[in-house]
């Protein structure tokens, strides 16, 4: 097909000449009649349509030549023979794409679409007197039948588009943005600061109940593919997820393995560096699609219940949604009255009408205690999904198992499993013991290990509940002997 093509071509231009010739012999109403019918031969002979796409329009990069040159990277793998392989600063890996004079057939609902690659060298005429430049002239031509010049230009080149960004998106490197502007070796201007993000922290390695896992994956994935739904019932397009948990369990890491799940960016929110509602809000603007907001520690990064404290003793009979929403003259006077960052103001930065100025957002909170938030930051549709990180049980061991020994099964998983029934610990603790000192005697050396810690974990724990137990005894005296006992059985085991 393309030898023809190219054949026809530089036989019709020879007939454009002729026909410009006979123009300048013949009267005009004839020549009109030779063009029509030029027309219907040219329609017949050479049905094609050609679009030229130029590196640079308006002296500006072309970003459609851009996302086309990332796009043919994938589809000259089986046609062409001369590619080109270069490194981008923001990418992941080596972009391949098609060097100039190469051609690509393409295929889109059965259609066959021809991509030719140029580039045309000439020389630099602004400057006259010195040693002349060439200048580089680059594009792509699309050629293709005239019949299907709709489907073209309404579905095709949009296509193109949409992998285009896709796969830049898929290769593009991750980066965490940071507020708290004191760290000088982060890089950029403006509020965030940013270093490349490279947290090797997955699915696979988060050790969690595998149910719990797969619940948060689905939703994730229905997240990220959510922009129709999302527009079809009215919302902006954005998810809150809460972690809780007691440290050490994993919301740090969860975090993490989200960010590599989805590739998107992370912004690092700390409160304690933000002036005010509107430094809250600036900062809210200047954050991009495709990334998750987090603020870890929420319980303790700011004092933010106060006011609606205050709030919640003048109103007795209102219904919670009542209560989230501080009329606006209230919501000023208390904003101009402070000059600081309050509780209304961080509930606008997560579903007011301003957080709708960037799509695809996820906004994730951390916490070890729970119940010290208030229900109006936290209330479904604030936080979509809550996330209880809890110790480790037996599924969430064998993860780590997997991960730091690799091995799936072993004679001591009996007594691991029995032992994690009846103690809390954490992964994070878990994770530790199982890292090998030395290379001998794995993972038998690991495992022991881990058993001895949780022994003395155990015998740890039954102290403590005894000492508590003191409290409700009515026996002073033989409490405070058993107090003295627990404490110095205590120090033996730490
Ligand atoms: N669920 C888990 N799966 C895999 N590794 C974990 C898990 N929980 C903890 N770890 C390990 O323990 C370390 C600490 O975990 P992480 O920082 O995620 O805990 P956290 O819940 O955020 O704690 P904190 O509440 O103190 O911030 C991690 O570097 C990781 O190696
Ligand atoms: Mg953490």
């Amino acid at each position: 097909m393309v030898d023809t093509l190219t054949e026809l071509c530089s036989k019709f231009a020879g007939l454009m000449f002729i026909l410009g010739t006979i123009q300048q012999l013949v009267p005009h109403s004839f020549y009109k009649r030779i063009k029509s019918l030029w027309h219907r031969l040219e329609n017949y002979f050479y049905p094609y349509v050609q679009i030229t796409i130029d590196e640079y329009s308006n002296d500006k990069r072309n970003e459609v030549y851009a996302l086309i040159k990332v796009y043919l990277g994938t589809k000259s793998n089986q046609d062409a023979k001369y590619l080109k392989a270069e490194m981008y600063k923001n990418s992941k890996s080596l972009a391949v794409s098609l060097d100039e004079g190469e051609e690509v057939i393409d295929e889109f609902h059965g259609v066959k679409l021809k991509w030719n690659s140029y580039k045309e060298t000439f020389p630099d005429n602004s400057q006259r007197g010195r040693s002349q430049l060439l200048i580089e002239k680059k594009c792509y031509t699309l050629t293709f039948n005239k019949r299907h010049q709709d489907m073209v230009t309404g579905q095709y080149l949009k296509h193109v588009m949409e992998e285009g960004k896709a796969i830049e998106f898929k290769n593009k490197k991750q980066k965490i943005y940071s507020n708290d502007n004191g760290d000088w070796y982060w890089y950029g201007k403006g509020m965030w600061r940013h270093i490349n993000f490279e947290h090797p922290a997955t699915f696979d390695t988060l050790a969690m109940d595998p149910k719990k896992k797969e619940e948060i994956i689905n939703d994730l994935v229905a997240f990220s593919k959510g922009k129709d739904y999302y527009s079809k019932v009215g919302k902006a397009w954005k998810r809150g997820y809460l972690l809780y948990g007691p440290p050490g369990t994993g919301k740090s890491t969860m975090i993490a393995a989200i960010a590599n799940f989805l590739n998107y960016d992370i912004y690092d929110l700390e409160l304690t560096s933000v002036k005010d509602n509107s430094g809250l809000k600036k900062l809210l603007m200047e954050t991009t699609s495709k990334s998750i907001i987090v603020i870890e520690d929420i319980d303790c990064s700011i004092d933010l219940t106060g006011k609606r404290k205050k709030k919640k003793k003048k109103e007795t009979t209102n219904t919670e949604e009542e209560e989230d929403s501080e009329s606006s003259a209230e919501k000023e006077s208390n904003n101009k009255e402070s000059g600081k960052l309050t509780l209304s103001g961080l509930l606008n930065f997560i579903d007011g009408i301003w957080s709708a100025c960037g799509q695809e957002r996820i906004i994730i909170f951390t916490t070890n205690h729970v119940d010290k938030l208030d229900p109006a930051l936290i209330r479904r549709g604030r936080m979509d999904m809550h996330i209880e990180m809890s110790y480790c049980k037996y599924e969430a061991f064998k993860v780590l198992a997997k991960n730091y020994l690799g091995i799936e099964t072993h004679p001591l998983f009996q007594e691991i499993q029995r032992l994690l029934e009846e103690i809390d610990v954490s992964p994070c603790d878990v994770a530790e013991n199982l890292m090998p000192k030395n290379a001998s005697g794995m993972p038998e050396v690991c495992l022991n290990k881990l058993i001895q810690f949780f022994n003395r974990a155990k015998i740890i724990q039954v102290l403590n509940k005894a000492k508590k137990a003191r409290l409700n005894s009515q026996n002073k005296k033989f409490s405070t002997k058993l107090v003295k006992t627990c404490g110095r059985l205590k120090m033996l085991f730490e």
